[in-house]
């Protein structure tokens, strides 16, 4: 757990616990037996602290923070240890510094770090606070608007900024440990006082009380409910108005706070989610363990509209060389001015600027109306108009033209990939990749496979996902995925409550004060309003081919609203022109105001449709709308189209806005407990009969007849899955 060795006068302690060498109990008590026993041996003369691996440490182990083994006043003490070492102890950082590993760092008297180390105070990105002295000694050393900047953002920075902050004495490029050794010998014997962090004033600020105020107003607004930027603020304020012993115990008394709230359980959920769906698999036996995926040395994007010039730009930021392909010359330069106007705004955001992305090199990015040119890629992702005639004309010509083995993607939020396979000659080779718009900047990608797609074109998929810095998700095949699927019962009850009595900016403001980026009304603006009416139309629910006679507000025997429908029959698209559930400034807008109009066009639509105008509370908006999608989500697991909760939880958060620290919207239903979510169900289902998202499905009743068990346990109630929570 932390190895104890010599080099002549200087003791090595290396902390081991492989990948990372997170904070264990284990690796703790290691390295304050190794303090310890440096500082009984008198020919020791210096220490130096680093990490197995070329990693010095990613923090404390996080799962330890849900452990009844837990001890989260461990590190704290052992930090106060280094630094009151009477003998010079230098940190070595190779890798990481994480947390509590940076703390570690801060207790030595030096830090000295390799080129490539990167370093930070993530803890509030699981709902905590750097607990162990952190927040007050990191603003004695690099001053309070940098050290609140790190801490209340989680960021990580790299060691070339890290030694411009003052956070690291030195940066290396060759051998990091041979040269904090050497460091170590030349302290030996110089006063210490001075290097250590605890005795240090905080640098004054010329008007602290105005920093501090601006820089609260600044975290609340960005913490949008989240409890931990908020009081990570309020241990640093204490570091810049108590002294050191004070600002301790305040620290502490914080993280305890944090620690004991459900935010915190919910992000550290979060953290292990997303790294558990990477261990993908499918109920053929498919899996991440024995499938390896194909090099992508060159791609190519069908389709240069909203989503293809988002997925251009991931790919020329991930280097990947790429043919882009338009249907004309007109389409094809209109395209290729608004890729290169991303990808300019890109390179500037980026570190090193234009000529790192090289996209003005022919050879690296391709713009053509050639489908021969697909010849020779070892990827296409087809992102073109929602059509299922158009998408299979596409994908056939695709499986003549491209080399055997190519990986056949297609860009679709909702058509089956089955149907769309069909077309080709290689229906293992086709895959569904569903980008969140905007492609460039969203990191979700559901990953969808077909009944014949290999494991290898999921593997390349999932690779691809890494490759693109998204957080990749396989699902299996059904109309709109799952992030769709159980977006359509969620966005129906809100319309459903508009027909009952509410209005959108009452719905917006019950999910928005829940955490959601955006409520339904103002997303289904933002998205457009017309993206909807059309698979309604291609569905038959509205426009022409609805048989005649059709009830106003019933499909097959459903509820139905026309609402939308009846919006966009009168041009209203959204932001895009200007007015839709809400009114914008001007088309293309992004101000939404509360429009009399509508309130006057609903008022109309329930006395013609004799609906009774109600009084709906803040409860019942929250509970229709999230119980339906959540239940949703029990009907995907029961049908084996995702593995496990986490997926949804991990697409929900990745790609719909979903508050993080509220976990997922499955997550979310194991905290309110499942037989509430089922009451509720069953409440709402006995008042509207004729709504199916309503209707509890058969695994959730399961799931609360068997006990309501822990959410990692869910999947072991239905036959051959396993979540891998
Ligand atoms: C039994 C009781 C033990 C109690 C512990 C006692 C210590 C008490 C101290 C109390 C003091 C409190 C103050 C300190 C708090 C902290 O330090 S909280 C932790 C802060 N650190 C982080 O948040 C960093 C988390 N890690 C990462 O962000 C990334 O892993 C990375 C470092 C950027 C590397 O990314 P990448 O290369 O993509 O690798 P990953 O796939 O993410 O990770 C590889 C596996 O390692 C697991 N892992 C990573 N970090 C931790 C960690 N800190 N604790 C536990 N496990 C960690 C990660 O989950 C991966 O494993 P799998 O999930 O199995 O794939």
């Amino acid at each position: 757990m932390a190895q104890y060795a010599r080099s002549s006068a200087v003791a090595v302690i290396r902390l081991c616990n492989p990948p990372l060498n997170a904070l264990s109990l284990a690796v703790l008590q290691a390295l304050e037996d190794g303090l310890k026993k440096a500082d009984a041996d008198p020919s020791v003369k210096a220490v130096m602290i680093c990490g197995e691996n070329r990693k010095f440490s990613a923090g404390a182990d996080i799962r330890g923070f849900s452990s009844p083994k837990r001890h989260e006043g461990a590190l704290g003490p052992i930090v106060s240890l280094i630094e009151s070492s009477e003998k010079p102890v230098v940190a070595a950082i190779e890798g990481v510094a994480l947390g509590g590993g940076l703390e570690v760092a801060l207790g030595c008297h030096y830090r000295i770090a390799h080129v490539k180390a990167q370093m930070g105070l993530p803890e509030v990105t699981i709902g905590l606070l750097p607990g162990a002295e952190g927040t007050q000694r990191l603003p004695r050393l690099i001053g309070l608007p940098a050290a609140l900047d790190m801490i209340t953002t989680g960021k990580h920075i790299p060691a070339t900024e890290a030694l411009k902050l003052g956070l690291v004495d030195e940066i290396v490029e060759e051998n990091t440990i041979e040269a904090a050794i050497r460091l170590a010998n030349k302290v030996i014997g110089q006063p210490l006082g001075p290097r250590r962090l605890s005795l240090k004033p905080i640098p004054r600020l010329p008007n602290m009380e105005a920093f501090l105020r601006e820089a609260l107003v600044k975290v609340k607004k960005q913490a949008r409910g989240c409890l931990a930027p908020e009081l990570c603020f309020q241990a640093v304020r204490a570091a810049a108005e108590r002294p050191f012993a004070e600002g301790v115990r305040r620290e502490r008394e914080l993280f305890q706070v944090l620690l004991t709230s459900g935010q915190a359980r919910a992000l550290q959920y979060a953290f292990f989610a997303e790294r558990a769906v990477r261990r993908w698999d499918t109920p053929s036996g498919a899996s991440w363990s024995s499938a390896a995926p194909q090099p992508v040395r060159k791609a190519a994007v069908i389709g240069l509209g909203t989503m293809g010039r988002g997925i251009v730009t991931s790919l020329v930021k991930a280097n990947i060389p790429l043919v882009a392909l338009e249907q004309d010359l007109e389409y094809l330069n209109k395209g290729r001015k608004a890729v290169m106007l991303l990808l300019e705004r890109e390179a500037m955001k980026m570190e090193r600027g234009a000529q790192a992305l090289d996209f003005h090199n022919p050879a690296r990015l391709q713009f053509t109306v050639d489908f021969d040119l697909l010849h020779d890629v070892d990827l296409v992702i087809e992102a073109v108009f929602e059509n299922m005639a158009l998408k299979k004309e596409i994908f056939h010509k695709l499986s003549k033209i491209c080399k055997p083995g190519a990986l056949l993607c297609t860009n679709t939020s909702a058509l089956n990939i089955d149907e769309i396979a069909s077309a080709t000659s290689c229906p293992q080779q086709v895959i569904g990749t569903h980008f969140f718009s905007p492609a460039h900047v969203m990191r979700l990608l559901e990953i969808i496979y077909g009944r014949h797609t290999s494991p290898t074109a999921i593997a390349t998929a999932m690779q691809l996902a890494k490759a693109l810095k998204k957080v990749g998700v396989v699902v299996g095949n059904c109309f709109g995925f799952v992030g769709n699927r159980m977006m359509f019962p969620y966005v129906q009850q809100a319309v459903f409550l508009l027909e009952e009595g509410s209005r959108p900016e009452a719905v917006d403001q019950v999910l928005e004060d829940f955490g959601f980026k955006l409520g339904p009304f103002r997303m289904s603006d933002l998205a457009g309003l017309d993206v909807g009416w059309r698979s309604r139309k291609d569905q038959g629910l509205t426009g022409p081919s609805l048989p005649a006679g059709t009830p106003a507000r019933q499909r097959q025997g459903q509820r139905y609203s026309p609402l939308p429908d009846l919006l966009c029959e009168q041009g209203r698209f959204g932001q895009k022109t200007g007015k839709g559930w809400y009114q914008y400034e001007r088309a293309g807008g992004r101000t939404a105001t509360p429009d009399p109009w509508l309130h006057s066009f609903l008022s109309h639509y329930r006395d013609t449709h004799h609906i009774k105008t109600r009084f709906i509370d803040q409860e019942e908006i929250l509970e229709r709308c999230l119980f339906s999608l959540i239940n949703e989500g029990f009907a995907i697991l029961a049908e084996g189209i995702a593995s496990g909760p986490e997926h949804l939880d991990v697409i929900y958060i990745n790609g719909y806005g979903w508050p993080k620290h509220r976990g997922g919207p499955m997550f979310y239903a194991s905290t309110v407990g499942l037989p509430r979510v089922l009451a509720k169900l069953q409440k709402y289902s006995e008042v509207h009969p004729d709504v199916p998202g309503l209707r509890p499905s058969a695994f959730l009743k399961k799931l609360v007849a068997a006990g309501n068990p822990p959410i990692k346990e869910w999947m072991s109630y239905l036959s051959q899955q396993s979540s891998k929570l």
